[in-house]
């Protein structure tokens, strides 16, 4: 089956006491982004320590299996970590990150978040001239582009390499002796630069993850820029002309993506929601007693809209914390049952009520239609229903894994018949030109794809996340995916 599904994260960090529980943390701050599979490697300046696995940050490194993070973090000086959610390549452990390899140059490992578009091309071409792929997943290629002798003949081979990928990459390399940490030209997805309160230079796909190694945020890694991370501090280089390519920030991270206390694309995403559900307010005003919002993503912007409407906030549905962000299950039936067991309606808020219930996205309808019926049911009088982004039209190629066009309601279905459909009075989505104004940068700097169909870096369509591995992969992993 397929569900919208969040990102990856990375994390990185050099010259620092107990590396391993410094990259713990980052990870679990950045576990909203990836519940697939996580893992860390860790360098004690002359060779590589390693460990990943299926399930959530605190799942695979769990104290009372082998007191794991201690051993890594012996005698380390750094490492780098990784979150996944598969946008290329099954979930399996396989797949996992980081990947290790050891090659005609000694030991490295590689994290990456985001969509390479031309990986399977790439692939091919290596396999036909004798490579051997271990996992089905895009970023396998960033190891063996590593170790071609051609590239490594180069002056600056990483920079070699990204100059080959199209598509959405932040990716981290870690060597015995450095972390190497580079952006698309694009910028599609968010990747910073931080500092530990100790003074270790780090990096993370989200600035939240500096705040809970009590750390903060430098800047940003610009699109384009390689920044090196080792014993002489942090060093920079550009593989592109700087401000040759125009930037494509995902603006879908501010929607829903990244974490409320994240500064991403250089301002904060709490602000910039509460900025759409404002937007939203003056875009589609409604006549009603109670702003209420999806949780949790639809919060600040359900706070943004009652601010600018007058209309008075309240938590019309208190949400479970055992139930994960991005729910995957595999029948219609099991979607329902974990949408009802993640929010539950607070009747006393809603009864006798015309309520507003804000979320920051559409894509199948299973939370809207499922959140409808319960406020409803509780007596809730009217129920209309204001979306902070626009109806979710086109796939993304980025690092975003979609419900396919067809699933997204928003393509099935008019105004109309979706108000129908979600049993609303009435329905509003944020307009494009108006979710662009409420964030800082010229609107031609972000990426709408999904909303606009137009798609600025090369996307190579035809190809399937599937794509890579011919059939004799497939039955390898079968394999091993049902042990
Ligand atoms: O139309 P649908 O197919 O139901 O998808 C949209 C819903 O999914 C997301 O919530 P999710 O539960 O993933 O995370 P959240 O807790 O961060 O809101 C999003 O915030 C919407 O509520
Ligand atoms: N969401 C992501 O960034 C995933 C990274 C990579 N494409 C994978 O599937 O492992
Ligand atoms: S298509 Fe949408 S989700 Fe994908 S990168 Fe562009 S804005 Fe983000
Ligand atoms: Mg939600």
């Amino acid at each position: 089956m397929s569900y919208k599904r969040e990102e990856c994260g990375v994390f990185g960090i050099w010259n620092t006491e107990n590396p391993a529980e410094k990259i713990y943390f980052g990870l679990h701050s950045l576990q909203h982004r990836g519940q697939e599979s996580a893992g860390m490697t860790t360098t004690d300046r002359s060779s590589l320590k390693h460990f990943a696995g299926m399930g959530t940050v605190s799942k695979v490194f769990r104290k009372s299996s082998m007191n794991i993070i201690p051993k890594l973090s012996d005698g380390a000086s750094g490492g780098i970590g990784h979150v996944r959610y598969s946008t290329a390549g099954a979930s399996m452990r396989d797949n996992a990150q980081p990947m290790v390899a050891a090659y005609s140059q000694g030991e490295v490992a590689v994290a990456h978040n985001g969509n390479i578009t031309n990986a399977d091309i790439l692939r091919e071409e290596y396999e036909s001239t004798g490579s051997i792929f271990k996992t089905t997943s895009d970023t396998e290629i960033l190891i063996h582009m590593l170790a071609k002798p051609a590239h490594i003949n180069k002056t600056d081979t990483i920079a070699h390499v990204m100059r080959h990928l199209d598509g959405a990459f932040c990716v981290l390399y870690l060597f015995p002796d450095r972390i190497e940490a580079a952006r698309d030209p694009h910028g599609i997805r968010p990747l910073s630069i931080g500092k530990s309160k100790n003074g270790a230079w780090c990096v993370a796909s989200e600035s939240c993850a500096f705040d809970a190694i009590g750390g903060e945020l430098v800047r940003d890694v610009e699109p384009g820029e390689i920044v090196t991370l080792s014993d002489d501090g942090l060093s920079s280089r550009f593989f592109i002309e700087p401000g040759s390519v125009k930037p494509s920030h995902c603006i879908f991270e501010h929607v829903y993506f990244s974490r409320q206390n994240s500064k991403v694309f250089g301002e904060n995403v709490h602000t910039a929601r509460k900025n759409f559900g404002a937007q939203l307010a003056v875009e589609h005003p409604a006549d009603a007693d109670v702003v209420i919002p999806i949780p949790d993503s639809g919060t600040a912007s359900a706070i943004g809209y009652a601010n600018r409407s007058g209309i008075p906030f309240d938590m019309g549905f208190v949400r479970s914390h055992y139930i994960g962000r991005s729910f995957i299950a595999p029948t219609q039936e099991m979607r329902d049952l974990a949408v009802r067991l993640k929010l539950a309606v607070i009747k006393e808020a809603v009864e006798g009520k015309r309520v507003v219930v804000v979320d920051d996205s559409i894509v199948r309808g299973t939370t809207t239609r499922g959140k409808v019926k319960n406020l409803r049911e509780a007596g809730a009088k009217e129920v209309h229903i204001r979306v902070s982004c626009p109806p979710l039209k086109f796939p993304c190629f980025y690092g975003v894994d979609f419900a396919s066009k067809d699933e997204l309601v928003a393509n099935r279905m008019d105004m109309d018949e979706l108000s129908r459909y979600l049993e609303a009075d009435s329905i509003g989505y944020l307009s494009v030109e108006g979710m662009l104004s409420c964030v800082n940068l010229p609107p031609e700097h972000y990426c709408t794809a999904c909303w606009t169909g137009k798609y600025k870096a090369p996307t190579h369509r035809a190809r399937s996340k599937d794509a890579m591995g011919g059939s004799n992969h497939k039955m390898l992993f079968q394999i091993e995916d049902s042990r």
